[in-house]
């Protein structure tokens, strides 16, 4: 319809009220733009019918679109199963390497290197040869999903957005792992998992797995966030008094067969053992060497940290699955020596700066915490319990009673014996074929000449005076030199002898000073510097006659020799 037809324009000749005839030139020019509006009219009609159109058609696409998606999720809900895999826990670990062996993060083409470290990630082998890839880890960056395919099975690989968790580190950022299966089969996935379990398994068969807490990375939910893998240390290689070793391998096998009884019994399925002993003689080679041969994994905690307190404690163990080693070293730890206490109190006593606070020592975990988690709930789900210390002097008796600690191992020093074995263990007549020659007798000794050699070495180290790891340390000096080794040693130990005795007086020293500079201030200003550094000295008091005596272990006045 023309547009002057359709609006009607009071100018029109054919519309004027008086039916006057206008002007001609006024009527042509009337007439010019009455055919524009019609043209403009006409223009503006078909754009809005277009427009109709291509908005009727986007719905349609749209509406299109949307259904599609929808029959899409409805498809993957029905015939479609998700895991959700974070990290810190064990399963991410064996996810991690089945996809790492499957090539699925091949087609990556965005990394992030980093040096690599012990623990498993994205890990992409971007060169065919391992030396290639030195010592550096390919962490593919993006986020997109990947498919591959598992026995028939279609399964999508997606990388979640990195989940925070606040603790008292700040923000912590655990990453995430959504797998999908294309299945209506629920037992594919259990299959999967324990697919890459075995891998996982196969793979560290030459290797103990080790657990640790990370203080800094405080989770709840989320304790042993790193992992480590040790080279696995055959049994044999632990040099110890004839025995000893036997029985504590048989010992955790028992344990280990004997679930049923000890739920028979109505006794918590747990022990305990404590080994003890002087620094250097192989309590904790012992445990790695005994994970590897029953094939356990270690949760390793330290009480060293301020940051590890009761809850701290309670979580970590209880996020121990069944059949792994916990183990605490240096569980001394918890406890002061009393050295240390000296140490604190002279610590103390000395003047601060006017206006500065004394902040206390921290020692977060208590006996009571402790002791709630070697034996509190959910640490009787076949759990070895294993801690290690150099001073079991200092450790409560609570904490030694059978039920927590079933068996107490001592460690020694070397015994002739063990540093003969040693010294087998660094020449193996494999390696040095000149001295596996025949039998000869020499000083009286009659053996292969490794034997000989190997005896009067042992003559030569004094018995019980030296650790493994010392001697170790020697022998390490000499490794492709027997003879040289058995000849110097003498020499040696006298210069150990020396080196001890100088560093002993030294200790002895500092010690004596520090005594003499409490007991001047105990006698002189100590009240005032107590005033000013108001520190709590909980567990000692000060008798009227100005003698220290200290709550917990009651005659630390001898100790300190007043
Ligand atoms: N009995 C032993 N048999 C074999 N090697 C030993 C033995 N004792 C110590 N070593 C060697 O000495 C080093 C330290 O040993 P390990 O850490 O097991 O001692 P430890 O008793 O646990 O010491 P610490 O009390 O200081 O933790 C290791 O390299 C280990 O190989």
């Amino acid at each position: 319809m023309p547009f002057a037809t359709f609006f009607p324009s009071p100018f029109n000749p054919s519309t004027t009220e008086h039916g006057a005839i206008q002007d001609s030139s006024w009527m042509a020019s009337f007439m010019g733009l009455s055919s524009i509006f019609g043209l403009l009219g006409l223009v503006s009609q078909t754009y809005i019918g277009s427009s109709l159109k291509l908005l009727v058609l986007g719905s349609l696409i749209e509406t299109g679109r949307r259904l599609c998606w929808w029959f899409i999720e409805r498809f993957r809900i029905q015939y479609s199963l998700t895991a959700q895999f974070s990290e810190g826990d064990p399963a991410y670990e064996w996810i991690i390497l089945f996809l790492t062996q499957e090539r699925v993060w091949q087609r990556s083409r965005d990394f992030t290197v980093t040096a690599k470290n012990s623990q498993r990630k994205w890990t992409v082998q971007t060169s065919a040869d391992p030396t290639t890839v030195g010592n550096a880890e390919y962490v593919p960056t993006y986020q997109a999903p990947q498919l591959f395919r598992w026995r028939s099975h279609w399964v999508e690989i997606k990388r979640g957005n990195e989940r925070a968790t606040a603790n008292m580190n700040g923000v912590q950022h655990t990453s995430r792992l959504f797998l999908t299966i294309y299945t209506l089969d629920m037992n594919v996935l259990s299959e999967l998992v324990e697919a890459a379990r075995l891998r996982y398994v196969e793979v560290n068969r030459p290797h103990v797995t080790i657990h640790l807490t990370d203080t800094r990375r405080f989770n709840p939910q989320q304790m042993w966030t790193s992992i480590k893998h040790k080279i696995r240390r055959p049994l044999s290689s632990i040099i110890l008094p004839e025995g000893l070793l036997d029985t504590l391998v048989q010992d955790a096998e028992e344990f280990l067969k004997s679930e049923d009884w000890y739920i028979g019994a109505g006794i918590p399925h747990r022990r305990g053992y404590l080994l003890h002993g002087p620094p250097g003689t192989g309590k904790t080679s012992t445990i790695y060497a005994l994970a590897g041969a029953l094939n356990l994994e270690i949760y390793s905690l330290s009480l060293a940290s301020n940051l590890v307190d009761d809850s701290f404690l309670q979580n970590a163990a209880s996020g121990i699955p069944k059949n792994g080693i916990f183990l605490i070293e240096d569980i001394d730890c918890a406890f002061p020596s009393r050295a240390d206490e000296e140490e604190e109190l002279n610590t103390m006593l000395e003047p601060l700066p006017r206006n500065t606070m004394r902040a206390r020592p921290p020692r977060s975990v208590s006996l009571s915490g402790l002791l709630n988690v070697i034996d509190g709930v959910g640490s009787e789900e076949g759990k070895l319990f294993f801690a290690t210390t150099n001073y079991i002097d200092r450790l409560d008796a609570a904490l030694l009673r059978p039920g927590r600690i079933d068996r107490k191992i001592e460690y020694a020093l070397s015994t002739i014996e063990q540093t003969k074995a040693l010294f087998l263990r660094f020449f193996p007549a494999a390696r040095f074929p000149q001295l596996a020659g025949p039998d000869t007798t020499e000083k009286g000794v009659k053996g292969q000449p490794v034997h000989i050699l190997a005896e009067e070495f042992a003559e030569t180290v004094p018995p019980q005076e030296f650790s493994t790891a010392e001697l170790q340390g020697y022998l390490q000096g000499f490794k492709t030199q027997p003879v040289e080794a058995v000849r110097s040693v003498a020499t040696w130990v006298e210069e150990e002898r020396r080196d001890r005795a100088a560093r002993e007086a030294r200790e002895e020293e500092r010690r004596a000073k520090a005594q003499m500079r409490a007991q001047q201030q105990i006698g002189g200003s100590v009240f005032g510097a107590a005033v000013q550094n108001p520190g709590p000295v909980p567990r000692r008091h000060v008798r009227d006659d100005g003698v220290l005596n200290h709550g917990k272990t009651g005659n630390a006045a001898s100790h300190l020799g007043v």
